[in-house]
């Protein structure tokens, strides 16, 4: 796993570094600055061409003071505009800009729109721009003078690149606070910022650099993350192993309840999803009038229960209970429908000591019914939830633009409050478990926003568990591995159109390419 820090274990690992540790923040900012300017040198060939640095008031105008003295000294044609009024230069950026001037560096001053309309229009030409304007310490909207600033950036169409966090975005949701910069490089400090992972934050970062500043880990380890990104190598070593000896009873049985006849493939999706991710056994029971299901493939056993023509009829309940000998875990919800006896179905697979993966209407029936979401915080056994935004706005009761705007606090709290495991989809997968800790999956493309796509996705955390996989490691390994095999096949076969159920097809290569690191990108 990546570690990633939010704006305020930033700020405490920064303090307690200078305070306790005895690094004086000066020494963190010439590092920082030092190191943007020789990944901006070797990033941007552009020796002769000019180089406009905006530097904020605060300490991220700091890093820029000490980009740009580095990158004069280095025969660059630099200028830089420090927007905002020089007495509320933080004390580090005082001393950076003096020591910038004393190199023989060119400032110019702007407070306000009408300055930016006398000579300082020239340096709108610039070829490059170094956006030190905002780091963490960006703690309300942008508007104003700096919005005209920004503006004037964009309009340029010359490159960016931002200095810890393209400003504007906010460090810990990726939310875009008023307005932002686009940046094809974020240098970003110390650790990566889960802002610069979740959209809109990640489509304004580009590509992202981290630098090492010089934080211990004696002190780092004192703030352990509580968000992380999944990573390829964490993924291979996650990965279920296999010994010579191995059978299909080694490898779980999951019972699947899915697949009303009007959504019949749904359930034939997440069976495969499972299948596919290497699960041993597979009873998926359907209503009797959704049978026969189109494309099932032979190593599934479908079991039809009483059914009407919507879906699960009364007696269907007695035929349930039966099914859950001998099985590993139960997964429900894709096109199970959401009447009166599906509600009855998710009763007693919650009252079962079964772990659970609920997705679609499953999830849709928590949210209307209060007495099996209190089941669901009682139940001892894992459960993972994983929701889509809607879904998700319905779980917790909150708009979708609610939901959206803090991803990984909402998945947060509702895991913590209800002790269950929440993997909430969208660009990026954010999940949580009970004790808060959160990861990121950053694979995927938009070309998994198709129906069907999460029904695969239900498979394969299923057949993960089934496995063996607690379900913290089942649901960002499940997450990676979809969005790695669709991100094989947007490389593949183009970026939309490509079938939910080829992404499950090409796992199978998904998990030679991460055990044996050929070429793929992670
Ligand atoms: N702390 C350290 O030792 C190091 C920090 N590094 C860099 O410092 C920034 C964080 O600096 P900080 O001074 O806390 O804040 P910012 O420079 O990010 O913010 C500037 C300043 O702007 C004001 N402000 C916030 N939002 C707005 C707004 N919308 N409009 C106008 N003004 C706004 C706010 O009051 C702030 O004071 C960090 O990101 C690093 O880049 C070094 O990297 C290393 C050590
Ligand atoms: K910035």
């Amino acid at each position: 796993m990546r570690p990633l820090a939010t704006a305020a274990s930033m700020a405490a690992m920064d303090k307690d570094t200078m305070e306790n540790f005895g690094l004086p923040g000066r020494i963190l900012m010439e590092t920082a600055g030092r190191e943007s300017a020789r990944i901006i040198s070797d990033n941007f060939p552009l020796r002769k061409k000019s180089v406009l640095v905006l530097c904020g008031t605060g300490n991220n105008g700091g890093d820029g003071w000490v980009a740009a003295r580095y990158l004069l000294g280095w025969g660059w044609d630099i200028h830089v505009l420090l927007a905002g009024p020089p007495e509320k230069l933080s004390p580090e950026s005082r001393i950076n800009k003096t020591l910038y001037e004393k190199a023989g560096g060119r400032v110019f001053m702007a407070e306000d729109a009408a300055a930016l309309k006398g000579p300082e229009q020239a340096l709108f030409r610039a070829d490059l721009f170094v956006d030190a304007l905002f780091g963490i310490g960006l703690d309300r909207p942008v508007q104003g003078f700096y919005a005209g600033l920004m503006e004037r950036v964009k309009e340029s169409g010359g490159a960016v690149v931002s200095l810890d966090i393209p400003s504007g975005i906010h460090a810990d949701t990726g939310a875009i606070q008023g307005k932002a910069l686009k940046a094809s490089h974020t240098i970003t400090f110390g650790f990566a910022k889960p802002g610069l992972l979740l959209e809109p934050g990640r489509s304004h970062s580009g590509k992202i650099h981290v630098v090492d500043i010089g934080i211990p880990e004696v002190i780092s380890q004192k703030y352990p993350p509580r968000v992380e990104q999944v990573t390829k190598k964490w993924a291979a070593a996650q990965l279920p192993k296999r010994s010579a000896a191995s059978h299909k009873g080694h490898f779980g049985h999951l019972l699947l309840v899915a697949g009303a006849p009007a959504t019949r493939g749904a359930a034939v999706l997440a069976a495969t999803g499972a299948l596919r991710s290497g699960c041993g056994l597979i009873s998926l029971a359907v209503p009797e009038t959704s049978l026969p299901l189109p494309g099932i493939l032979p190593e599934i056993m479908v079991q039809g229960l009483k059914g009407d023509g919507k879906g699960f009829s009364s007696q269907a309940t007695e035929n349930l209970l039966p099914l859950l000998a001998g099985k590993s875990l139960a997964a429900a919800g894709p096109g199970m429908g959401t009447g009166k006896t599906a509600a009855a179905m998710l009763r007693i697979l919650l009252e079962s000591p079964l772990p659970l993966v609920l997705d679609a209407d499953a999830l849709n029936l928590l949210a209307q019914h209060g007495d099996l979401m209190d089941l669901l915080s009682c139940k001892k056994e894992a459960c993972v939830l994983t929701p889509h935004p809607g879904e998700m706005a319905r779980l917790c009761g909150m708009s979708v633009q609610a939901v959206q705007e803090d991803r990984i606090r909402a998945a947060r709290d509702f895991a913590m409050e209800k002790d269950c495991h929440l993997l909430l989809k969208g660009a990026a997968t954010i999940t949580a478990t009970p004790q808060g800790l959160c990861r990121i999956i950053t694979e995927g493309n938009p070309g998994m926003a198709t129906g069907g796509s999460g029904d695969v996705l239900c498979g394969i955390i299923a057949g993960l568990m089934a496995q063996g996989k607690p379900a913290d490691t089942a649901a960002p390994l499940g997450a990676f591995l979809h969005g790695m095999a669709a991100d094989h096949l947007a490389e593949k076969q183009g970026p939309q159109g490509y079938l939910p159920s080829e992404v499950a097809a090409v796992l199978p290569e998904i998990f030679k390419s991460i055990t044996t690191g050929s070429a793929w990108k992670s």
